[in-house]
């Protein structure tokens, strides 16, 4: 089993990440273009640990433009092995009011202008996505909010929506008919490509907002969402420097199997393999492919 690296994805707000020693920018190149921007690395309690601004520093980049198969590469070159996600999310319960931190499970894809996987012809893989997220690591970070008595939501469904404009009444009040609780527009393929790149990947979703179907709150706006994203930073860094330590102790494989999700999901017959995918995909497929 590699070396545990935690890897964190800064959302909307979150672009640097305080405490880490050894702390440098690096430019990673990868075979599907550039990440968002150079990746921090550095140490925090004695866990190694990996960060990149989803947005780039900035937040130059909107949810449909931004590369996250590259993002996804480049993490799993420096040696990332657990991805936290952190993302501002509009409330679609009336029970989830901003600066809650819900830890989320389930996913809805609603996207539709991206691409979403590392394979394709020449190459097929279907990963299983039942549980989209890992458990494993949603159960650490559950103590850490616990042990900092951070309001939070153990298990939410996160509508992941195409964007960049926020949602009609008519549509936020259909995915609240579905049961979804939050609303977002970056999880999406991100999870996806964490599970082909067979790393543990989980969301803190940080409520800002009550999107634009609450009678009682005004609609969602970019002011608002940052103000409450800035009110929480600390409870989003102390998060972080919880979880490290916690992540550094875990032990062995994945038993959710995140970390071996390609064993069973390679359709594509050896003599019929494209060389030149196998060569682009090496980092992912090395594992199950040798
Ligand atoms: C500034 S609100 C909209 C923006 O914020 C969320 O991004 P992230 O998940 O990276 O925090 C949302 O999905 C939108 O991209
Ligand atoms: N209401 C909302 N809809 C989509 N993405 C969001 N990010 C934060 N609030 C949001």
């Amino acid at each position: 089993m590699a070396d545990v690296v935690l890897g964190v994805i800064g959302g909307s707000g979150v672009y640097d990440i305080d405490g880490l020693s050894d702390k440098r920018w690096v430019r990673v190149e990868t075979p599907f273009g550039d990440p968002s921007d150079e990746l921090l690395t550095g140490t925090l309690d004695g866990q190694k640990l990996v960060f990149l601004p989803r947005h780039g520093r900035g937040h130059r980049i909107p949810p449909s433009e931004l590369n996250f198969r590259a993002n996804i590469h480049a993490l799993k070159q420096l040696g990332v092995t657990d991805i936290l996600s952190v993302s501002a999310v509009g409330s679609l319960k009336a029970e989830l009011p901003p600066g809650t931190f819900v830890v989320i499970d389930q996913f809805i894809d609603r996207t539709f202008a991206r691409t979403k996987s590392f394979f394709g012809t020449g190459l097929v893989a279907h990963v299983a996505l039942g549980h989209p997220v890992c458990n494993r690591l949603g159960d650490l970070i559950e103590e850490a909010l616990t042990e900092l008595d951070i309001p939070y939501r153990r298990r939410g469904t996160y509508m992941v929506m195409e964007g960049p404009q926020f949602s009609t009444i008519a549509e936020s009040e259909l995915y609240r008919s579905w049961g979804c609780d939050v609303i977002g527009m970056t999880n999406m393929p991100e999870a996806k490509l964490a599970r082909e790149a067979e790393m543990c990947y989980a969301t803190v979703a940080m409520v800002t907002d009550f999107d634009c179907w609450h009678p009682d709150h005004d609609h969602v706006t970019v002011d608002a969402v940052i103000k409450v994203v800035v009110a929480n930073a600390g409870n989003a860094r102390s998060l972080v420097s919880r979880l490290a330590p916690k992540v550094a102790g875990r032990e062995g494989a994945c038993s959710q199997g995140c970390h071996t999700a390609l064993d069973n999901a390679i359709m594509t017959a050896p003599g019929h393999r494209d060389p030149e995918m196998l060569k682009r995909l090496d980092v992912i497929v090395k594992r199950v492919l040798g």
